[in-house]
């Protein structure tokens, strides 16, 4: 009989952290950032509730019926986001936001990057970022928009 064929999958998980910010550019005046930014460059910064969508995608093992194990992957992004950034502001202590603007863009590449140092390589699929409701970001690792 012919062996099962391989199923590959994609598995999300969720996580909600707290942090402030303000959203300031080194490279710009101050006139400038408040002309670019507004009542996000607000000196004193201001809060969000994000949450996170990670996906990752792979075979399933035909032993365990797993992609990873979901418990694996929520002490991955416990690491990766929660202990970085939950009740954090973002620009004063997190060292890469100290040069790099803590938009939701940027937010979900620093997420992308610790968490594919902790992830079986090729795993991670997609890091969403919700910084409300209404303002959500997709990365998915691209560097550059590639040729058509
Ligand atoms: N490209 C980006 N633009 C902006 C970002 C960002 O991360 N990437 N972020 C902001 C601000 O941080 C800001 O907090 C956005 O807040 P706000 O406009 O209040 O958010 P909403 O649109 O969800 O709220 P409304 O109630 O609809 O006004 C700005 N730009
Ligand atoms: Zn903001």
């Amino acid at each position: 009989m012919a062996p099962p064929a391989a199923r590959l999958a994609r598995l999300s998980r969720v996580a909600n952290f707290s942090a402030c910010h303000r959203l300031h550019s080194k490279s710009l005046s101050d006139e400038e950032n408040l002309k670019l930014f507004g009542k996000c460059n607000n000196p004193n910064g201001h809060g969000h509730n994000y949450k996170v969508i990670v996906t990752v995608r792979g075979e399933i093992d035909p032993v365990s019926g797993m992609v990873i194990n979901l418990t694996d992957l929520k002490e991955y992004m416990q690491q990766a986001i929660m202990e970085p950034l939950d009740h954090k502001n973002l620009d004063k202590d997190v060292p890469y936001f100290a040069e790099v603007v803590s938009t939701t863009e940027n937010v979900a590449v620093f997420i992308w990057e610790n968490l594919k140092r902790l992830l079986p390589a090729g795993m991670l699929y997609k890091v969403k970022v919700y910084e409300t409701d209404q303002n959500i970001v997709i990365y998915k690792g691209e560097e550059t928009i590639s040729e058509r």
